[in-house]
């Protein structure tokens, strides 16, 4: 089966990690949590760079480390690809010397990746030439993430790879990242402190707070829990996956259908090719409920939803409001005042409206 486990308990003189995790052996696993709750430790111990008392590790089928075995494969010999937040490149190489360097560590037998394959992916054929010093921060990323892939490895560690660059860049390069994704069969974790890279790129969440996993779970349902802190963010919310359906030339909305669903979001948005599967993220503060269909409301999202829980916000004047839009989990985030007027009780059936859809493309 394709999957990562690992398990690993590593004591530092005032930090303790104890994780024990079962991810997907493809797509992008995030690991997210505050500064501090062990994100960058448990990377490192997956590299091998930090060697836990108690550890195990094994890979798609492949055990690289077991300490009740006594096996630990070192760093240099586990086949991974370790992004950082600044590439280190060669500064006398010129980025094609750089990537092939990557290249030449591989045995020809076990070459995965094709050097035009990962230029391409990265979009740096018109930097081969360069000098490492002459490229932006968002060019050197890019170089670095093919270097990485042309190692051929059976694993990807990103450790806040756009934690660097200024905004604009990391615009720039989320759409490289999300191309990884869609293109390579190579599974990859990703620390993160941002929840729009979070909801753009990952499948799997792994929440870490003080060194334990607080949950790991797939995307959309790790999200919709209301009993993990994430739900209490500003910027709590859902990430669904929808199919485009149609286009509305005349008005500019792009019409995504749920998934599994008869049931779709219409959204201003330039056109996109029919069949297309995009992201789009509903945070909570922008659902609001009402017990009838709103027949004269200026909100283009009115879906038909079921209460599933309520659970109480942070904020004592809100509750959080678990919803099922036909399969589709949904947050809604209302005040305890509107709760008590609507009289919300599991199972009822009501109206979510979504003030604001943003799609992740
Ligand atoms: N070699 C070490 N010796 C002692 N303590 C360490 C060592 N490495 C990390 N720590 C401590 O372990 C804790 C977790 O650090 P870690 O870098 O894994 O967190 P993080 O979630 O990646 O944080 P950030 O988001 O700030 O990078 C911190 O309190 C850190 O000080």
């Amino acid at each position: 089966m394709q999957q990562i486990r690992a398990r690993f308990n590593l004591r530092h003189p005032d930090f303790v990690l104890e994780a024990d995790l079962a991810l997907p052996g493809r797509g992008v696993s995030a690991l997210f949590g505050h500064s501090g709750s062990g994100k960058t430790s448990l990377l490192r111990c997956i590299a091998g760079l930090e060697r836990a008392a108690e550890g195990f590790l094994e890979v798609n089928g492949e055990v690289w480390q077991d300490s009740a075995r006594g096996h630990f494969l070192p760093t240099h010999k586990r086949p991974l690809g370790y992004v950082f937040q600044e590439a280190s490149l060669f500064e006398h190489l010129s980025v094609r010397r750089n990537l092939e360097f990557g290249q030449r560590r591989v045995p020809a037998q076990d070459l995965r990746v094709e050097l035009d394959h990962a230029v391409e992916l990265l979009g740096i054929g018109h930097l081969l030439e360069r000098m490492p010093g002459y490229l932006s921060g968002g060019e050197r990323q890019r170089v670095g993430i093919a270097r990485a892939l042309l190692t051929s490895p059976r694993l990807l560690l990103m450790d806040e790879p756009l934690a660097a660059l200024d905004l604009k860049r990391k615009g720039e390069i989320l759409p490289y990242l999300e191309r990884l994704h869609d293109e390579l069969d190579v599974p990859l974790l990703y620390v993160s402190h941002s929840p729009d890279e979070v909801a753009r790129l990952a499948d799997h969440l792994v929440l870490l707070d003080n060194g334990r996993v607080l949950a790991s779970g797939p995307l959309d349902q790790t999200l919709s829990r209301l009993d993990l802190p994430i739900a209490q963010e500003d910027e709590a919310g859902v990430v669904i996956e929808g199919c485009v359906q149609g286009f509305d030339p005349r008005y500019q909305l792009l019409t995504l259908a749920l998934p599994g669903s008869s049931l779709s979001v219409r959204v201003a948005h330039s056109p996109v090719a029919e069949g297309r599967a995009l992201r789009f993220r509903v945070l909570a503060r922008d659902v609001s409920l009402s017990l009838e269909k709103q027949r004269d409301s200026s909100i283009l999202n009115l879906l038909p939803a079921r209460v599933v829980e309520e659970f109480p916000a942070a904020n004592p004047a809100h509750v959080l409001v678990r919803l099922d839009v036909d399969g589709a989990p949904m947050l809604a985030r209302i005040t305890r005042f509107s709760r008590d007027q609507l009289g919300l009780y599991p199972g009822q059936s009501i109206w979510a409206q979504i003030k604001s859809v943003a799609l992740l493309a």
